[in-house]
């Protein structure tokens, strides 16, 4: 499966690219009729009703004239909204205009308050959207939140960016699209930030352009092929010793939840012992899960076992200390949660983590990858691509950027961005969950970067079998992640087995 994610940048060299060796308007008219095509697979039975097209100045706008000349050719009743701004058209856009004047496509000045309409499709701004979406637009964007039938957005989500997945400018409005079909490559900003509530599902349409355009991409889309070839089935002549070691060292005063529901996480994808070393005494036992072995964790030897650092750890001067041994250790190494704000605190801290050679995960959700680089959590959420990847060069580690589409990046800029999960996880203790799948992995000899596009991919996974049988989004509950984990594990080693 072709899973590369494209930069506007790229995307234009790769138009260009195209554009070279094709007559003039092919690309555009490829665009528009695939899109009608798509668009009357959408339409499925509702052919006999009305398709809105909303067209824009740009050549997205051209795309959506394209498509409505052909839904009209198809016998569809398509009328447009066309919005044509200041600018003189393109030629290839003026060419699509001229034919569907030409045609049978009905073109509007306003948008009818009650349009039964069978389809919308947004063709107001692709990737040549520079700046915040003005009155007219907006007007049109914001009538698109009463519509009840599917709206297919072209190339992108108007309003949205399609490097970043943020919504263009303060105060910025974009289409809420059902279905997206996206040319000559798959955008990051697609599958991250907003852009997986404002794209929908999404459809890539390469337009007939091969592989000698496309250049090497630095991101792609998770898929379980990053770690398929780690889901050996378990040998008979095997001990609990032959599946790692994983120790959760957390829980201050009051915060035992957070290490309890990493260690579930961490013994139900697998590890063979799991340890619970507590900053504070608090429970002896968890009496869902008694194979949890709890430790105090002052005397607790953190150079024999995988580490995850930081569930409910607090802030405390033992927390820093247990932190800075933990640092210097050999042990394969997970950090989360207030592990990585006093990471953030702290110069000799962070010095530490990048000193490290063994494997290393940080997990932070966006406010503690503030932390971390010195900025907002707005300023992360504007672009967790190169926020994931400047926490990867600056700790050495490999980085997930926890929030819809988490980011997954190491040091040498290599990006994922991944496609599992839903709005369930949004949960407290979802991150503990995931810390620990995290370990268990590491435990097990994965890679830091299989480990954590792994855990991340079988995390999302379980939330969304979770939700597949009713549980969730609303109320699922993160102590019920570690056993959706485990089957959605089992499921992946099953399938590699059938070789599926
Ligand atoms: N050029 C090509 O070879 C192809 C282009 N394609 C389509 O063309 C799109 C890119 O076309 P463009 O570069 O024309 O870009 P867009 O169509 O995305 O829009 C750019 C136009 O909108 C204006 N604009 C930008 N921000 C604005 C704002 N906030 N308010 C009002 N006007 C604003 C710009 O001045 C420009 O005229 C792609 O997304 C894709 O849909 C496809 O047809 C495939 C081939
Ligand atoms: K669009």
């Amino acid at each position: 499966m072709d899973n590369h994610l494209y930069t506007v940048a790229q995307l234009r060299a790769i138009e260009a690219s195209a554009y070279a060796v094709l007559p003039p308007g092919t690309l555009m008219q490829r665009a528009g009729a695939a899109a009608a095509q798509f668009a009357m697979q959408l339409l499925g039975e509702r052919r006999d009703r009305p398709v809105l097209v909303l067209a824009g100045p740009g050549n997205n706008g051209g795309d959506a004239l394209e498509l409505a000349a052909n839904l009209a050719d198809a016998g569809i009743d398509a009328l447009v909204l066309h919005l044509p701004g200041q600018r003189d058209a393109s030629i290839e856009t003026a060419t699509a205009h001229e034919r569907a004047r030409d045609g049978t496509v009905g073109f509007i000045d306003m948008l009818p308050p009650d349009g039964d309409w069978g389809l919308v499709v947004d063709g107001l701004f692709g990737i040549g959207l520079t700046r915040p979406i003005g009155d007219e637009y907006r007007e049109a964007i914001a009538a698109l939140a009463d519509v009840r039938c599917p709206i297919l957005a072209l190339d992108v989500p108007s309003g949205l960016d399609a490097d970043t997945g943020a919504i263009i400018g303060p105060d910025g409005i974009a289409v809420r699209a059902t279905h997206t079909i996206t040319f000559l490559g798959d955008k990051p900003g697609l599958h991250t930030a907003d852009g997986r509530d404002h794209a929908g599902l999404v459809h890539v349409e390469m337009l007939g352009v091969g592989p000698e355009h496309l250049p090497q991409s630095q991101a792609r889309l998770g898929t379980d092929d990053v770690f398929a070839h780690r889901l050996a089935a378990r040998r008979h002549n095997t001990h609990k010793g032959s599946f790692g070691d994983v120790a959760i060292v957390g829980g201050a005063h009051g915060m035992a939840g957070a290490p309890v529901l990493a260690a579930r996480g961490a013994l139900l994808t697998g590890a063979g012992r799991v340890f619970v070393a507590m900053l504070d005494p608090g429970p002896g036992y968890d009496s869902m899960q008694p194979e949890l072995m709890f430790r105090a964790a002052d005397d607790f030897e953190l150079d024999k076992r995988t580490l995850v650092i930081g569930p409910g750890m607090g802030g405390s001067a033992s927390a820093m200390r247990l932190l800075a041994k933990a640092l210097d250790s050999d042990s394969p190494l997970v950090i989360d949660a207030d592990a990585i704000t006093l990471i953030g605190a702290s110069p000799d801290l962070l010095a530490r983590l990048a000193a490290r050679s063994a494997p290393t995960i940080l997990t932070p959700h966006p406010l503690e990858a503030a932390r971390l680089l010195g900025k907002d959590a707005g300023e992360v959420q504007a672009d967790r691509l190169q926020a994931a990847r400047d926490m990867a060069v600056r700790t050495n580690a490999t980085v997930i950027l926890k929030g819809s589409g988490s980011v997954i990046a190491q040091p040498n800029g290599e990006t994922v961005i991944n496609p599992t999960g839903n709005a369930g996880l949004a949960t407290a203790g979802s991150g503990d969950v995931l810390a620990g799948i995290c370990g268990t992995l590491l435990a097990q000899g994965w890679p830091a970067w299989e480990a954590a596009s792994g855990a991340t991919w079988i995390h999302g996974a379980a939330a969304d079998l979770l939700v597949a049988n009713g549980v969730g989004p609303i109320g699922l509950t993160a102590g019920e992640l570690p056993a959706a984990a485990r089957a959605v594990l089992n499921m992946l080693v099953l399938d590699a087995a059938d070789g599926n």
